[in-house]
């Protein structure tokens, strides 16, 4: 037998062991939901956006109930340059003013929310695009964040303008949909019942959706490979008040903070696995998912 010939049916054993392994992980996940968080920078590269639109069509002829929450801060930061408005943000949260939600919402609930559906219906299956506001999904409040001001020591609100805090997350249509070939993607934008739209942060929505429907796993995908040390090491494993002192200390800062946040609330509310990971791998979904070979960092209570 030839080299070459020896090689393929090696790689053949390799790819037949591999789905062979997913059996057990299809059977666990039949009929759950996972939340996939698609962050902005995650996005961006044809191939990757691919292989993740075909990760989640994959989940949904598994039996799975994927739905896809995602974000998109680069590219309102790029809208609002474009238009020469800086962008500015305290603790990881857009400060958002009227010119800005309505910049928000188009980028967010209007081209990005269109582009991943159009993946995956290439993908060949059913995606819907939706935002808080479809279905009387999500209502949010006006954001109410503290921080300890270092002059003074006193803790004072911080005022984000149109920021928001989802509130009340109504599971009739996701419901609805789980039971039929629609996979929703969904847009962080949300009514407030004070008749004003409020900007979402990506994470913090995704952790309301996953909370209200007692999702079995929650998934991060942003451009790093999880939370990681002082020294830049991937921190496989970390717990609620290890990753509290890490925000505290400053280790966590910027975006990773709102996602580590998120995590905790979302172990707090009882879903089960929650991961960041570097969505900047092929098929991050899809090994975390369906192999052991998971990677990035595993929040644990
Ligand atoms: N300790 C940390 N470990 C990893 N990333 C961190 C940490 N602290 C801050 N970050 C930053 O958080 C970013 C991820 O959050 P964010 O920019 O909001 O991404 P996304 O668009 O995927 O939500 C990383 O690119 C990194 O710059
Ligand atoms: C309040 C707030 O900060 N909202 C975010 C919403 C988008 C987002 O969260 O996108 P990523 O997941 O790509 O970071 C923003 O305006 O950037």
């Amino acid at each position: 037998m030839s080299d070459s010939s020896t090689d393929r049916k090696n790689d053949a054993a390799t790819q037949a062991s591999l789905l062979a392994q997913a059996l057990p992980y299809m059977q666990r996940y039949e009929n759950k939901t996972i939340v996939v968080k698609y962050g902005g920078h995650a996005m961006g590269d044809t191939a990757l956006g691919k292989a993740f639109a075909q990760d989640i069509a994959l989940l949904k002829q598994s039996g799975v109930n994927p739905i896809v929450v995602h974000g998109g801060g680069p590219q309102i930061g790029a809208m609002l340059s474009k238009m020469g408005i800086e962008s500015k943000f305290e603790g990881g949260l857009r400060v958002t003013d009227q010119k800005t939600v309505e910049i928000v919402e188009m980028v967010l609930a209007g081209s990005i929310n269109k582009e991943i559906v159009a993946l995956i219906n290439a993908e060949g299956e059913w995606a819907i695009g939706l935002c808080g506001k479809d279905g009387n999904m999500v209502y949010a409040e006006k954001a109410n964040k503290t921080f300890i001001d270092p002059d003074s020591n006193i803790e004072r609100v911080l005022d984000l303008g149109f920021v928001g805090e989802p509130v009340e997350v109504d599971r009739t249509l996701l419901d609805l949909l789980a039971k039929s070939e629609m996979i929703p993607v969904l847009a962080p934008v949300a009514p407030g019942r004070d008749g004003h739209t409020y900007n979402i942060n990506a994470d913090t929505f995704a952790g309301a959706i996953a909370g209200a429907l007692n999702a079995t796993r929650l998934l991060f995908l942003t451009d790093v490979p999880g939370v990681l040390d002082k020294d830049k090491n991937l921190i496989d494993e970390l717990t609620v008040a290890e990753a509290r002192a890490l925000i505290k200390d400053g280790t966590i800062s910027g975006g990773m903070i709102p996602k580590v946040e998120t995590c905790i609330e979302a172990l707090d509310r009882g879903v089960e696995g929650v991961v960041i990971l570097n969505g900047k791998v092929p098929h991050a979904v899809l090994l975390e998912i369906f192999t052991e070979h998971g990677a990035g960092t595993l929040l644990v209570p």
